[in-house]
């Protein structure tokens, strides 16, 4: 099941002569060393309003060429990857549209789909195929230093395409991303918004609210949960350390999901404090046990480790 590329970088022909990466973060520079490690592309051209992180992309040399506005980064692209945060892709989508080629593909690896597919999508020209994107890959880290370029190797991409999507370039967008490593999928933009909103963003929320709990806590109890910060705690806090910009747009973009799951979450919690106040081991205990096997799924998908076995942090 696991797609083609071992660690040491398996290659082929160039699927697309010139990508350009907009937002070179975490995920923007995990996609411009993904497809040069794997002989994706030609050439990378990035664009980043971050002064700071276009010099350690340049630093880095994770690129050929490097602008500010994305308008000109965009010019050459045969293929665009817009990875900032939810909330600038509109924008970016608007400013970038006059000067698109044509034929080109815009794709994207933000984390709701259907918000997108609504900001960005009335922007793009006719003469531009657009395949909204997104990796089931990524860390709690933000910047250039943080990225992979196995980042993307044994795990999900979901392509969310409806019926106007050009078939042509979300085939092509699938062999990029397979040739990355990637397993692509396609689905509909509201079905991803739907199970992601369980499967990241409540996880998420339920962490922001642990730790700000302990860190609400006064004085010397808030300095001990630190610690003494046992295994539960200290990995919701790795995920309650990530970008808060990415993380208030995931939720301001996919409200009608994570609030639909939220509610279901909070009658389920409440099941569990009745079954705590009344000594109700066995529902406890029969709860923990399909847990358990869920997590074994998870462990047999090969999707319980952020990295491929032997996998560089690079
Ligand atoms: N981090 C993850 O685990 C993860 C996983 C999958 C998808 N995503 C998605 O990837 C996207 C980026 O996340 P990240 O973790 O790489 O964030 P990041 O903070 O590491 O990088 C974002 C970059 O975008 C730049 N940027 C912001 N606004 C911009 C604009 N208007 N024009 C140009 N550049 C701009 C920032 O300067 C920064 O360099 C988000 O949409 C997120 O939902 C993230
Ligand atoms: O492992 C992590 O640190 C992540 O948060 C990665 C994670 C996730 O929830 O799995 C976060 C957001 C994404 O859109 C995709 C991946």
């Amino acid at each position: 099941m696991t797609a083609s590329p071992d660690n040491g970088a398996a290659k082929g022909e160039p699927i697309f002569g010139t990508l350009a990466v907009v937002g070179i973060g975490n995920l923007g520079s995990s996609v411009a060393r993904a497809v040069r490690k794997y002989g994706a592309v030609d050439r990378v051209v990035v664009a980043d309003l971050s002064a700071e992180a276009l010099a350690r992309a340049k630093e880095l040399k994770l690129a050929d060429a490097y602008f500010e506005a994305p308008s000109k980064a965009v010019a050459e692209a045969d293929i665009v990857v817009l990875c900032t945060p939810l909330g600038a892709f509109g924008a970016i989508a608007k400013a970038m549209a006059p000067h698109l080629k044509p034929g080109a593909i815009v794709t994207d690896v933000g984390s709701v789909k259907g918000a997108v597919v609504a900001a960005a999508g009335p922007h793009m020209p006719d003469t531009v195929a657009f395949v909204p994107g997104h990796p089931i890959a990524g860390t709690e880290k933000s910047g250039p230093d943080a990225g992979s370029s196995d980042l993307f190797v044994g795990r999900y991409w979901i392509l969310t395409p409806d019926e106007t999507t050009d078939r042509a370039a979300v085939a092509r967008v699938t062999e990029l991303w397979t040739r990355c490593g990637a397993i692509v999928e396609e689905m509909k933009a509201e079905y991803h918004d739907k199970v992601l909103a369980v499967t990241s963003h409540l996880p998420h929320l339920i962490a922001y609210t642990i730790v700000g709990t302990a860190f609400d806590l006064e004085g010397q109890e808030q300095q001990d949960v630190i610690r003494f910060s046992a295994g539960g705690f200290r990995d919701f806090t790795r995920i309650a350390g990530s970008s808060p910009i990415m993380w208030r747009d995931i939720f301001l973009n996919n409200r009608e999901a994570v609030l639909e799951m939220l509610q279901r979450f909070s009658e389920d919690l409440s099941y569990l404090q009745r079954a705590i106040r009344w000594g109700e081991g066995d529902k406890l205990q029969d709860l923990f046990t399909r847990t358990r096997e869920v997590r074994r799924g998870v462990i047999e998908a090969k999707q319980d480790k952020p990295f491929p076995e032997g996998g560089n942090g690079k």
